[in-house]
């Protein structure tokens, strides 16, 4: 890089600034991107927490925004050198309907593609998901794979849908020629089942075992692996990939699996590495209901989702969907981000483990 380059001062945007994984993106910016002179986050609601933010060197600005409005997003992405598109509708229960789904996740991304191709804004990070590959309608297995490894990707639900239409569209914008005459470069990551600081779904979990006087009960077999990344290290690959696609044209187009040197396990075990230091036991070695009862279990809860529907919201953690994911194997190994852009894990397993500990005791005690 020319040292020109580098002391280049640089204005980046994350969209989805606010949730889970956008806020760790933030945070990773401010502390690992030398280059970074204005950071914008923009979100559907902003956090209280982005006032702290405000006193360092590093001007950030709050932009409440919808990524559905093709206006909004322009005005944000106008002067922007980079933007990490996270902003999305992460549902799998049914709360939003499929329409709404499709809107955010796939028209909100080709609203921030224009907005890259009419301002000018030259590269574009998209967080994708695994889900764009599998678990597939078929339950496949999808053991230990990488970026390449072939696979029926057959998706009926409105997310994985949307997840796989909105990353073709980051990709095949791979090379559009932005304002100035530029190439966009484009690539998109593909997380496994993030944990970490902030996980609403372990957070769940958490007080459901309080609520069974501290246990929770296996429902899936213990041999079926659940792919697993902690959210630093999630948010350390936007960030690499998004300072080295500045640099090598090689990221353009590409897609890269988010990994680290989490265990594989089934996603109960793999959840209990955290919820037993806080005090919680998962009661068998194998399901205690068989899977045809879970099955119907799950069938039903579709029911009265739909039943109650006119009355009231009923989004439970089981059903047919959630249940196939978690009962199909799918797990990624892979080190095509460390032959592309040098990522390795900034955070070890211990490390990623102790601090989500240390985080859902925190959620004890703030509850108490
Ligand atoms: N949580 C997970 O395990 C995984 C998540 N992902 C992807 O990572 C991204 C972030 O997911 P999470 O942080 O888990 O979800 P999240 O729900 O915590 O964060 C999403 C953020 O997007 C914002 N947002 C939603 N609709 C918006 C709109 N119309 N306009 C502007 N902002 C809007 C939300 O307010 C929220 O702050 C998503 O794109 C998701 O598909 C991918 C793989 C796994
Ligand atoms: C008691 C049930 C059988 C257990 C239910 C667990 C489920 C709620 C979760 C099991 C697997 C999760 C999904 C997976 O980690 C992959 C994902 C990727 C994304 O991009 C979004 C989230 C999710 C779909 C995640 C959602 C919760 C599970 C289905």
């Amino acid at each position: 890089m020319a040292d020109s380059a580098r002391a280049q001062k640089l204005v980046y945007l994350v969209t989805g600034g606010c949730g889970f994984l956008g806020e760790h993106v933030v945070r990773m910016l401010l502390q690992r991107e030398p280059r970074l002179c204005e950071l914008r986050i923009f979100d559907l609601h902003l956090g209280p927490w982005l006032d702290e933010l405000k006193t360092g060197p590093v001007r950030v600005t709050a932009i409440q925004g919808d990524v559905t409005q093709a206006h909004e997003v322009a005005a944000a992405v106008a002067g922007a050198h980079v933007v990490i598109h996270t902003a999305g509708l992460v549902d799998v229960f049914g709360k939003a309907s499929p329409e709404t789904i499709h809107e955010v996740n796939v028209q909100g991304t080709q609203n921030v593609i224009e907005a890259c191709v009419q301002t000018g804004t030259q590269f574009l990070v998209y967080t994708s998901s695994m889900e764009v590959v599998g678990p597939n309608v078929k339950g496949h297995p999808f053991y230990r794979g990488n970026e390449d490894t072939p696979y029926e990707a057959v998706h009926r639900h409105p997310y994985p849908c949307s997840k796989a239409l909105a990353e073709r569209l980051v990709l095949e914008a791979n090379g559009r020629k932005v304002r100035g005459g530029l190439p966009l470069v484009t690539c998109a990551l593909r997380p496994t089942g993030i944990y970490g600081e902030g996980h609403q779904i372990m957070r769940d979990f958490y007080h459901q075992g309080l609520r069974l006087g501290g246990r929770l009960f296996r429902a899936i077999p213990a041999s079926v692996e659940h792919g697993r990344v902690y959210v630093g290290n999630v948010a350390w690959m936007h960030v690499l990939v998004a300072r080295e696609e500045q640099r090598a044209a090689l990221m353009g187009g590409q897609v890269y699996f988010c990994y680290d040197k989490s265990p594989y396990k089934s996603y109960e075990d793999f959840n209990m590495e955290f919820l037993r230091p806080c005090g919680l036991r998962l009661v068998g070695t194998r399901p205690l209901l068989p899977y045809w009862l879970l099955v119907f279990l799950a069938a039903l809860n579709a029911l009265l989702q739909w039943l109650l529907r006119p009355l009231l919201l009923y989004a439970p953690l089981l059903n047919p969907y959630t249940l196939a994911v978690a009962n199909t194997t799918f797990t990624v190994s892979t080190n095509k981000a460390q032959r592309h852009f040098g990522y390795e894990p900034l955070f070890s397993w211990e490390d990623s483990r102790t601090r989500t500990i240390r985080w859902v005791q925190g959620v004890e005690s703030s509850s108490q």
